[in-house]
């Protein structure tokens, strides 16, 4: 086994790399308006009820329909975990991290299909795409290597006369519920930990981008998943997702999402059901307010694209974006003057072309939500630029910068979640950190500082879950950036990194007397 590297993205000013992906685009507009089925234990199961999956680049162009389970199929998709939970916790660690090298191989062959597929479910431009499906194969590549460093539980001491050991066991049926805006490497990188740690799987995908997740499912089909370990169960959030986290026979409920539905479950699952006999335990990651920070003795030119970044990749619609930029009052001008130039060459658009920089926000609701936001915007601030929105063929919206706006306004307050970035100033670079620090999230934060001390000063007080220095607050890596926050984003259980398998697992005691 080779040590873990995380997989490149792709150079697409390389012509054969165009080509490919402009034949993948053509390739999977073919399969456009196909019929997607349930999967419960293994069986294909077709229902009146569907989810129609749009390109928001394009609302006429039908991705797929999707069976869309109600609460009975939802209960025999637990039952179908629980039965399959049985014999698959029985199989060796090193066995069910092969399939995970073999989905990871798979997806890798089909790299470009997958990527195609993003931009046109999920409205991600090229390299956004490209980076989701290359996280998707880290995470099956570095969670099969944890579960065989994890297979034989971690060391403790022995006392004379005794033998004592500290082993990781499964916990059961584990119910997934994932996200649209990382639709392929969020979905996976949740389905794949409790899998490989033992546990069977019921994934409830996000209702905006089902298609992409019954692909990665057929893909784990392929690698040699056993029937009944993951049960593909989209549904409405409300009717099926409470149903499966209110269920006596779950165990763990992994769940990434906004701060709404996360405090919601995490409420709910605390509740015992009849027939319950274990504690749920929740993995919940949520929404971030997240900030660059920009020092007075910055490379003016590194904190201008970091905040630009940072704000608008992909439509500012990661839990990472950078929606606040909070700047030095010696340097702020120039800072915002020079962001404001680089968003004049960018282009927005479909983004089934190159040279797209921003595609659309994901549905009429998100649109209208952002909408209302920037009109709230230009009453807290001074609009700077962009600000219009286009929902005619997709819900496109301009990258809008606000400036001079108070630390406590709202939308210095509240996740947007789109492509909105308010500008503030502070008077020195303690107060800067304050203003950073006074959200109710904690997720990511960026200091842009050429200070050594300041740098230090900001390891320390700088209160959120990842933090960057001279970069963007956005784009962690597999295995290099464990991800997650503090506060309101969530329990910070670090995905992609060396805590998050355990959080799968009970760890048990086994001490024999000799
Ligand atoms: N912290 C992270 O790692 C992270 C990563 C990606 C996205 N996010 C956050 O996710 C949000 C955007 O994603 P979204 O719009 O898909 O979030 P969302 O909370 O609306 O939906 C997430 C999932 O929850 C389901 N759901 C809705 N109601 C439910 C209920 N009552 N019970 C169970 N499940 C239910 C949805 O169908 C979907 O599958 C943003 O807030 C973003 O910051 C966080
Ligand atoms: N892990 C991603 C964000 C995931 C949330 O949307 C990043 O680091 O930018």
């Amino acid at each position: 086994m080779r040590p873990y590297k995380h997989e490149p993205f792709l150079d697409f000013s390389e012509e054969s790399n165009q080509q490919e992906m402009k034949a993948a685009l053509q390739k999977i507009e073919e399969e456009f308006g196909n019929d997607y089925e349930l999967i419960i234990n293994g069986e294909r199961i077709k229902t009146e009820s569907k989810i129609v999956s749009y390109n928001p680049a394009n609302k006429e162009e039908v991705i797929g329909t999707v069976s869309k389970a109600n609460q009975e199929l939802a209960g025999e998709a637990i039952n179908a975990a629980e039965a399959a939970f049985k014999t698959w916790k029985k199989w060796k660690p090193e066995a069910r991290a092969d399939i995970l090298f073999r989905a990871a191989a798979i997806i890798r062959r089909r790299k470009a299909e997958f990527s195609a597929l993003l931009i046109k479910e999920s409205g991600k431009p090229w390299n956004e795409a490209d980076a989701d499906t290359a996280e998707a194969i880290d995470f099956l590549e570095y969670y099969a290597r944890e579960m065989i460093r994890l297979k034989d539980g971690t060391p403790v001491s022995s006392r004379e006369g005794e033998y004592n050991k500290y082993i990781y066991t499964p916990m059961g049926v584990t119910v997934v519920i994932s996200p649209w805006n990382f639709p392929f490497a969020i979905m996976a990188g949740t389905t794949v930990a409790p899998i490989v740690t033992g546990n069977t799987v019921v994934l409830k995908p996000a209702s905006s981008t089902p298609v992409v997740a019954y692909k990665f499912v057929e893909v784990l089909e392929e690698a040699g998943l056993p029937r009944g370990v993951v049960n593909f169960c989209p549904g409405s959030g409300a009717e099926v997702g409470d149903f499966l986290v209110d269920h006596a026979k779950t165990s763990l409920i992994t769940f990434t999402g906004s701060r709404e539905v996360g405090t919601r479950i995490f409420e709910r699952a605390s509740k015992v059901n009849p027939g319950q006999i274990w504690l749920k335990r929740t993995i919940i990651e949520m929404g971030g307010k997240d900030t660059v920070v920009v020092d007075k003795n910055a490379d003016l030119e590194v904190a201008a694209e970091s905040i630009f970044r940072s704000a608008f990749g992909f439509s500012g619609q990661k839990c990472s974006a950078g929606s606040r930029a909070v700047i030095h009052q010696d340097v702020y001008d120039e800072v915002l003057n020079r962001v404001i130039e680089i968003a004049k060459d960018k282009i927005v658009g479909d983004p089934t072309d190159y040279n797209t920089y921003m595609g659309p926000v994901i549905d009429q609701a998100s649109f209208d939500k952002i909408m209302s936001y920037i009109q709230v915007g230009k009453e807290e601030g001074r609009l700077v630029f962009g600000g219009n929105g286009d929902d005619s063929k997709g819900f496109f919206i301009e990258p809008t910068i606000i400036a001079d706006v108070d630390p406590k306004a709202k939308i210095m307050q509240e996740e947007i979640f789109g492509p909105v970035v308010a500008f503030a100033k502070a008077k020195d670079f303690e107060e800067a950190i304050e203003i950073a620090n006074n959200t109710e999230y904690g997720l990511t934060g960026a200091l842009i500082s050429n200070d050594r001390e300041h740098i230090e000063y900001a390891k320390e007080n700088f209160y959120v879950g990842n933090l960057y220095f001279n970069r963007t607050c956005t784009g962690a890596i597999v295995g290099y950036q464990p991800f997650g926050g503090f506060n309101m984003s969530g329990t910070d259980s670090k995905a992609g990194g060396p805590d998050y398998l355990i959080q799968h697992m009970l760890p048990k005691t086994i001490s024999e007397t000799l």
